[in-house]
């Protein structure tokens, strides 16, 4: 559905100068600099996957989206939308897309956001009777009924989010792009529009491209994840594979029905075997590993574990996704 072949973004700006004057001097510069915002990257994304497109600041993730959605020229490579070019196709593609930046919107800043709709189902060619239809089936999903008729620039960020997500849904496109759709926002207005998106990738099988740098937003949407770093792809794989290319630990917690022996505390303060590092805690019935799931399985280490006595209780912790996606950063 989305194929992405050898992209690359160069930008040419002028060279920094130093000294007095360099300002001027910069605009009468011949001298500049390239940079490669985004490197032969190369990805496919298929019908109906919730993919997370993920880097720090300035990675070349805006760069990509942008010319995904036919904003901006590649310097070279590829990029088809279900068989079309978003820059040639650019009406084309249009109707298949919905983009959303977070960070502006795209609706009339002093136009009441009804009047939004009704001007962006213009432009889309939508006729009355479905865009009726469409607005009656959003505004009940995203909760827009209290503040259609208030001018965009009088929104709290949530709403003006849930009215920009609608906006980029009125045209019923199969593709959403989505960039920072949760910035800013509260933990309840993140909860409902992940619940949003959630629901119209599962439901109305909508392909969805989430690129945000909030790893709770990834964590509980993305069935794949997509790196970029400097421009070029780190990473593309389940966040199950991404947390086994780290190899952080799985920690598992072992609550015995007695405690540990002190002779088998002592072997324990010592030891790392077959990829399991255990540690005694103050609870004396307590005992953590951390166990490498690469060299050994959750079986496997419960079964050394009851060497040291009869288990209660097991308590498993996957490592946490923010440290894996800062180690890969
Ligand atoms: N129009 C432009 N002219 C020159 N350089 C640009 C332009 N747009 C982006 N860049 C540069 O390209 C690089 C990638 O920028 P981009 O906005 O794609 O990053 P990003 O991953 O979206 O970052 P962020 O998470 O901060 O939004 C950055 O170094 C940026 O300064």
């Amino acid at each position: 559905m989305i194929q992405v072949q050898h992209l690359s973004k160069q930008f040419r700006t002028a060279a920094a100068k130093e000294g007095a004057f360099k300002g001027v001097r910069m605009l009468f510069s011949r001298d500049v600099r390239i940079k490669h915002a985004v490197a032969d990257i190369n990805f496919n994304i298929e019908p109906g996957e919730f993919v997370g497109y993920i880097g720090p600041n300035g990675a070349g993730k805006s760069t990509t989206i942008k010319m995904l959605s036919g904003i901006l020229h590649p310097t070279s490579g590829r990029v088809t939308i279900d068989g079309l070019s978003p820059h040639h196709d650019r009406r084309r593609v249009a109707r298949k897309l919905g983009v959303l930046f977070g960070q502006r919107t795209q609706l009339w800043w002093d136009l009441p956001v009804r009047d939004s709709f009704d001007i962006l189902a213009a432009m889309y060619g939508i006729d009355a009777g479905m865009m009726k239809r469409r607005l009656s089936q959003l505004s009940e999903l995203l909760e827009l009924e209290p503040f259609m008729d208030t001018p965009a620039r009088k929104l709290s960020l949530g709403q003006r989010m849930r009215s920009d997500l609608a906006a980029a849904l009125l045209h019923d496109p199969a593709i959403l792009f989505l960039d920072e759709p949760t910035i800013g926002l509260d933990v309840t207005a993140k909860r409902s529009i992940r619940h949003f998106l959630k629901s119209i990738n599962q439901h109305l099988g909508k392909t969805v491209l989430l690129t945000t740098h909030d790893m709770d937003d990834i964590e509980q949407l993305c069935g794949r994840v997509i790196v970029i770093n400097d421009g070029k792809l780190g990473f593309d794989g389940s966040i199950d594979d991404l947390r086994r290319r780290i190899g952080l630990p799985t920690l598992i917690r072992i609550t015995y029905k007695l405690p540990i022996a002190d002779s088998a505390k002592h072997a324990i303060t010592r030891s790392e075997f077959n990829g399991l590092q255990l540690s005694c805690g103050e609870d004396e019935r307590v005992l953590t590993a951390a166990c490498n799931r690469e060299q050994l399985s959750a079986m496997d280490a419960l079964r050394m574990l009851e060497q040291y006595g009869e288990i209660e209780d097991v308590h498993m912790e996957e490592p946490d996704f923010e440290e894996i996606v800062h180690r890969i950063y």
